[in-house]
């Protein structure tokens, strides 16, 4: 469920006519619904009703600091994956003991930075990765709480780049070599193994490789009280998929209810890492048209927006539902929707039933509101859109349109004078 309908024939967010936001702000155009993102926040959270549980938002998929602003306030901690992360968040006002540092490449300087911020916890990717975090640990005169990230092996069912958890990927530590480098970690100075985490891939549409990779888990549990190791945070990654086309992913109640059933009797405090689905379908990019063109083969839909604003399309094929703001009831014909870059991969629709829209009319393509605007780039030389946030009846801009001037602000002071 959110809050992009239609009210008197035009699409609104909230209480907000898109269209009146694109006269004021202009497009291309990131527009969140503030109480999308308290709901689906609400609906995962009180989906772990009863267990111990802490919901750490997944930063990557909108990092905004007026989006983790309002997660915050709704009680979320979150998952990082980086030093800009970690700044993004302490920014925001999130609580460090509700941060966990996820990632496989993590430098001295970051894991250094996330000691001294006093985060819950580090998701360990490598056997190497420990002994780093250890020597910056006791350096510093800390001791930092790891939980290793565990790759299960086990197959996510996702598009081959999302998915984390199989035994080719380059994330978490083989299931087989965990035993050993849990003991190493008992032992090291500056470190304590008090978890275990694992994310196996994002957009998952079943439950069953979730419920799959807890069996797993539970094995290396057992075997890890057995060797006195206490673990006290089982982390179970993000993942959970969202609807962009015709997918039926489980409601997060249902998906709440099959974990807690999973891990009945355990003493766990359970993490949880969600991005998509509580971002995804909270925000629209809203597009103008500026052009159609009649190809040889097919009819051009040329918008205000390209594969800068939003490379889901180009990167992974991905559907993202393309509605016109204000439908004039014209029927429909097959065409490309593309953006004004210069590369035949630049497009947010191929093949697509779209009405027979005309320039100047703005078009929405939803489910943007993850892996959206922070996948964006400047490429082409494009300044980057602004970004909206509406709650009720207000708009206000939480990241102000990028001007020429922004382009070139880190270069002009390189030029030979
Ligand atoms: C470690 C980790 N946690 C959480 C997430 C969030 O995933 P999603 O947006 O699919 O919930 C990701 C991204 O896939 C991730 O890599
Ligand atoms: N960027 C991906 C998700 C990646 C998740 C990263 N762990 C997407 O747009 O679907």
């Amino acid at each position: 469920m959110n809050y992009f309908k239609y009210k008197d024939g035009e699409l609104h967010a909230e209480d907000v006519r898109i269209r009146e936001l694109a006269e004021k702000y202009g497009t291309p155009l990131y527009v969140y619904s503030a109480k999308t993102l308290q709901r689906h926040f609400k609906a995962f959270d009180s989906a772990f009703e009863g267990i111990n549980h802490l919901i750490c938002y997944s930063v990557k998929a909108n990092s905004n600091l007026s989006i983790l602003n309002l997660l915050k306030q709704e009680g979320s901690g979150v998952d990082i994956v980086s030093g800009g992360e970690l700044f993004r968040a302490l920014r925001a006002g999130i609580d460090p003991k509700k941060i966990v540092y996820s990632g496989v490449g993590k430098s001295v300087a970051e894991i250094q930075e996330a000691l001294f911020a006093g985060i819950l916890m580090f998701n360990v990717e490598s056997e190497q990765e420990l002994e780093r975090i250890s020597k910056v640990a006791v350096e510093f005169g800390f001791e930092a709480q790891v939980s290793l990230r565990i790759n299960p092996d086990v197959d996510p069912k996702t598009h081959p780049y999302i998915a984390t958890g199989l035994k080719k990927s380059k994330f978490g530590i083989p299931m087989d070599q965990a035993l050993p480098i849990y003991v190493k970690a008992r032992d090291l100075p500056g470190v304590n193994p008090v978890g275990i985490d694992c994310h196996i891939g994002s957009q998952l549409t079943t439950i069953e490789p979730f419920l799959e990779s807890i069996e797993r888990l539970k094995k290396l549990h057992g075997q890890l009280a057995e060797k006195g190791i206490m673990i006290k945070y089982l982390d179970l990654g993000g993942g959970l998929g969202i609807t962009y086309d015709e997918e039926e992913p489980p409601h997060p109640r249902e998906f709440g209810e099959a974990l807690k059933k999973a891990l009945a009797g355990m003493d766990l405090t359970l993490i949880l890492e969600p991005g998509r689905v509580i971002a995804g379908n909270a925000g629209i990019l809203v597009t103008q048209v500026e052009y159609i063109k009649q190809g040889s083969t097919k009819d051009f839909v040329i918008v205000d927006a390209g594969m800068n604003d939003l490379i889901r399309p180009s990167l992974y094929g991905s559907f993202h539902r393309i509605a016109e703001v204000e439908p004039k009831g014209r029927p429909s014909r097959k065409v490309d929707v593309v953006g004004p870059i210069c590369e035949s991969g630049d497009f947010l629709a191929q093949d697509r039933e779209l009405p027979q829209v005309q320039p100047g009319e703005l078009l929405a393509v939803h489910s943007a509101g993850a892996y959206g605007f922070v996948m964006s780039s400047q490429y082409n030389s494009r300044p980057r859109a602004a970004e909206i946030l509406v709650d009720g009846a207000t708009s206000r801009v939480i990241r102000k349109r990028e001007q020429y001037q922004t382009l070139v602000a880190l270069e002009e002071d390189a030029l030979e004078k």
